[in-house]
């Protein structure tokens, strides 16, 4: 068998031949303690009796079709955007290719913001299973991104150079300073009914958040409502955003604090990931759909954030 390569890098995005629509997850670093599939699964097929890892759950996630604020290439985050044109194709493209590929939900989650619902409404209408419950929670929401939601990423690279703002972006426990009452979104968030209805109150919630943050306040919801339907051998579709569904594959693939950083998500582009009993992944993830395209997004936003 092909060995993978030991972690996700801007060449091997060019030139590792992707197996049956695959992206390897950019992560090694067993002296750190991080769960590694790739090690899991050598050490099962390089020894003396190969045991095949057992895919028992199949979960998907979806990063939401295209918003209006991904196109002006705006910090959006907590900002309720809806999709933009090509955001809504995008969503109805997935379902057409989930329904293709004969995928069936029994349920959804999603954030609370309106982007993440959307899409999730459009691929279950493509699929023909709109019946399907939809379950909303704050804690999938987008990671917020404090005083920087709202604006342009290229302008902030001007005035505060790139390296602080790669940072900002994809340093695993960086936060960005925090939403202040004077921001021009600032009531338009946190005077938002939605936000009356979370599991904390108004005043707990955050108003800025590293990716550790969001896996932190992520984490306690995964266990206690998604993790026990997959248990009980629902098929789930994580409808939600670029971050939270990094931090969902940080947990669930033992990705390392520096190599989270070159993992990125196209919009639409739905990941599956099979699991074996204890939900930690027995293969590579699957990027679901046209593989050229996919390959050629994910170069686009790597080299965009990490220059790589
Ligand atoms: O709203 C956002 O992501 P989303 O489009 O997945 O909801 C963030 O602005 C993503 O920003 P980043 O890619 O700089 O972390």
């Amino acid at each position: 068998m092909l060995e993978p390569p030991l972690r996700l890098d801007a060449s091997i995005v060019d030139h590792w031949p992707l197996q049956g629509g695959c992206a390897w997850p950019g992560t090694v670093n067993t002296h750190r303690g991080s769960t590694d599939i790739q090690s899991r699964i050598s050490h099962h097929l390089r020894g003396p009796a190969p045991v095949l890892l057992m895919s028992k759950y199949k979960l998907f996630l979806l990063r939401h079709g295209e918003g209006a604020w991904n196109k002006e290439n705006r910090f959006c985050s907590w900002v309720d955007q809806k999709l933009s044109e090509d955001g809504v194709k995008e969503a109805q493209d997935c379902g057409k290719l989930l329904k293709e590929q004969g995928y069936k939900f029994d349920l959804v989650f999603t954030s609370i913001l309106s982007r993440s619902i959307q899409t999730a409404w459009l691929v279950l209408e493509a699929m023909g299973q709109e019946w399907v419950p939809v379950v909303k929670s704050w804690r999938l929401n987008e990671r917020h991104y404090g005083s920087l939601i709202g604006l342009n990423r290229a302008e902030m690279a001007l005035q505060h150079g790139e390296e602080k703002v790669r940072l900002w972006r994809r340093g695993y426990d960086i936060t960005p300073p925090s939403i202040e009452e004077s921001h021009p979104y600032f009531q338009v968030i946190y005077n938002d009914r939605r936000y009356t209805t979370c599991d904390v109150p108004k005043e707990s919630l955050p108003r800025a958040e590293s990716l550790k943050e969001v896996l932190d306040r992520l984490l306690p919801y995964w266990d206690s409502t998604v993790v026990p339907e997959i248990r009980r051998g629902r098929t789930v579709l994580v409808s939600a955003h670029g971050n939270s569904c990094r931090a969902l594959l940080k947990h669930l693939e033992g990705i390392s604090d520096e190599d989270i950083a070159s993992v990125t998500l196209p919009t639409g582009i739905p990941v599956l990931l099979e699991l074996d009993e204890n939900l930690r992944p027995v293969k590579p993830r699957q990027l679901l759909g046209d593989q050229t395209k996919i390959q050629a997004a994910i170069k686009k936003s790597l080299f965009e954030i990490l220059k790589m």
